[in-house]
């Protein structure tokens, strides 16, 4: 197994959820990481969707116990940004040639996008085996990934994109998955109101979720 999955795989190891956040006051960051660490998920991502992102994700490193990752990594530039902020992983929506040998040019391991066997073939090419499979609920959901095992056995995902608690067991249930992304524990609204109770207990719930 190369490096980069090796130490995806020790990541989640740790956890089979990954919660997607979307930061926009900086305010917010350390009490966000915090309802969610002490709920039993450890490993964040942090989306570039908006102008504190960076900032957000050097603040939630410094809350113990949190891992604290990249999403929406769509460049090479993205992706140098993330490391220098100190982030433990990248995740990207999708991929394009010029960011996954970036990607190979980085410790900080990079999970690409896939939605495709193609899009995942461009990628393997470059040795990747790990992929974020966006998104997951519009690209075919439980079946396209019992159907990409065949093919692909060497190849595990995180299904992401329209999965919600209800979802994601039958996703865990597949032996290729090793986690499921989803931004269903931190409702856009619940940040607004601070209310990390409310965060908390959906994350609680969200982190009792097991693979097969
Ligand atoms: O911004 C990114 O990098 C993305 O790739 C998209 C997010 O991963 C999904 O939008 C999360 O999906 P939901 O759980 O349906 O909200």
């Amino acid at each position: 197994m190369g490096a980069r999955s090796a130490a995806l795989d020790a990541l989640f190891e740790r956890t089979c959820i990954v919660p997607v956040l979307v930061v926009e006051s900086l305010d917010d960051a350390e009490p966000l990481a915090r309802a969610l660490v002490d709920a039993g998920l450890p490993v964040l991502e942090v989306t570039l969707r908006t102008p504190v992102a960076l900032q957000a994700i050097e603040r939630m490193r410094r809350v113990p116990g949190a891992i604290v990752g990249a999403g929406t990594v769509l460049d090479a530039r993205d992706l140098d940004a993330v490391a220098r902020a100190g982030a433990a992983f990248a995740i990207s929506p999708g991929a394009t040639p010029a960011l996954l040998r970036a990607g190979n040019g980085h410790v900080m391991p990079l999970l690409p996008g896939i939605a495709t066997a193609s899009d995942l073939m461009v990628a393997r090419e470059l040795g990747y085996r790990r992929f974020k499979f966006f998104p997951a609920e519009s690209s075919g959901g439980v079946a396209a990934l019992r159907s990409l095992a065949g093919p692909f056995g060497d190849v595990r995902f995180c299904p992401t994109g329209g999965i919600d608690a209800a979802k994601a067991p039958a996703y865990l249930a597949l032996p290729n998955v090793f986690a499921v992304g989803g931004s269903w524990m931190v409702p856009a609204n619940s940040v607004r109101m601070r209310d990390w109770a409310a965060i908390h207990a959906l994350a609680r719930n969200a982190a009792a979720l097991r693979r097969a």
